[in-house]
């Protein structure tokens, strides 16, 4: 018999998300059947869509919403062997059997030398966003102008790359001077910290005088409306995320975008990465080479222990991460 550990949703969030918002359970898990397998987690993923999809998909009591890297530790299913590793959807528990229906094997071709984390940050999810994100909704092309928000992020920090890789000109902006420090250090050709800028306006102007053909937007809000006042005409807007928005309890009002969309004939269009799961292998393949060829590093913020995954996830809507966020068990 093998217990489990997991984290339940004790009370919905209400505004900025509490530690005491959670709840670590033991669950006794049954003997196999046959088909199934017994899985340990190994890595676990913090996201800032936990915060929105917790409000809209759960109840209290549910264990809370997430993506592990989990290692096979028993198998009666002849397609996963003992010692596979694999990416699951399996929530926050350090234990949980599987029928395999779910799961993912890592791509192939993955070195023994590449941390197994990465399968939850620039060659997992994240990575397939910055990926579908810039070449299908912002139709990225050489000579771009490229501007990224919260990109010093698991997903921002791949835009980047991938926009210089794609023959982009890329400008970020980040919340503390260790996070521009490192975009200038992966290859952005400006960036600034925008919770130190005495304008912003001011410094995305300065960062390309002369406007932006591209915006991935992580973060909404007025920064949003900032940046949209300075695309160029026809510019494209991609909306991956809303983190400045998660967390209000009252909807922020204006300023609206209508004008600056309509007198630059603007494209503005939200996506979810899983709209491409049918070109899932294809990202993976690309941002797997990308990394074992070094033209994209990865940083992760790695917290140690289950026991810390509220506080890690807190910390990570906080801007505490440099990369992706990730707890290892
Ligand atoms: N559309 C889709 O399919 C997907 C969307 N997303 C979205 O992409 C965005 C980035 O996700 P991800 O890369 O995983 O997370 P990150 O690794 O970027 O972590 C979140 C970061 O957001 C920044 N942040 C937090 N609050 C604010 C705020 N009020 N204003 C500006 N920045 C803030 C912080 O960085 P800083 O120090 O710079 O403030 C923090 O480190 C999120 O909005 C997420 O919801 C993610 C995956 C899939
Ligand atoms: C259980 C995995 C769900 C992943 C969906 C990610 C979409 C993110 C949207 C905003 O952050």
């Amino acid at each position: 018999m093998v217990t489990a550990r997991v984290w339940v949703l004790k009370k919905h969030f209400e505004g900025f998300p509490k530690t005491s918002d959670f709840e670590l359970k033991k669950i006794e898990l049954p003997n196999l059947k046959d088909g199934e397998l017994l899985l340990e987690s190994v890595f676990l993923s913090v996201d800032p869509y936990m915060r929105p999809y917790s409000q809209r998909d759960m109840k209290e009591g549910d264990i809370m919403i997430g993506t592990q890297v989990a290692r096979v530790v028993e198998s009666k299913n002849p397609a996963f062997s003992v010692g596979a590793f694999v990416v699951a959807g399996s929530g926050w528990r350090t234990h949980f059997i599987s029928d395999g229906k779910d799961l993912h094997l890592l791509p192939a071709g993955w070195p023994e030398s590449l941390s197994k984390s990465l399968a939850l940050g620039t060659v997992g999810m994240p990575g397939l966003t910055a990926y579908f994100g810039l070449l299908e909704v912002c139709k990225m092309k050489p000579g771009d102008t490229v501007l990224v928000n919260a990109a010093a992020g698991a997903v921002g920090s791949v835009v980047g790359q991938l926009a210089k890789i794609g023959g982009c000109k890329v400008v970020g902006c980040a919340g503390s001077d260790d996070k521009v420090a490192y975009l200038k250090k992966i290859g952005f050709d400006e960036a600034f910290n925008y919770k130190t800028v005495t304008s912003l306006d001011e410094a995305l102007r300065k960062a390309s005088p002369d406007g932006y053909d591209c915006f991935f937007d992580n973060v909404g809000g007025e920064f949003a409306y900032t940046a949209i006042s300075q695309m160029k005409k026809y510019g494209r807007i991609a909306i991956c995320g809303a983190i400045s928005q998660y967390n209000d309890s009252v909807p922020q009002k204006g300023p609206y975008v209508q004008i600056p969309m309509l007198f630059k004939e603007l494209q503005m269009e939200g996506f979810i990465v899983s709209r491409w799961n049918n070109r899932r292998e294809e990202g993976l393949k690309a941002l797997l080479k990308w990394v074992v060829e070094g033209k994209v590093k990865c940083h992760e913020h790695i917290t140690e222990g289950f026991e810390n995954m509220p506080m890690a996830f807190i910390g990570m809507l906080k801007g505490e991460n440099l990369g992706k966020a990730v707890v290892k068990v």
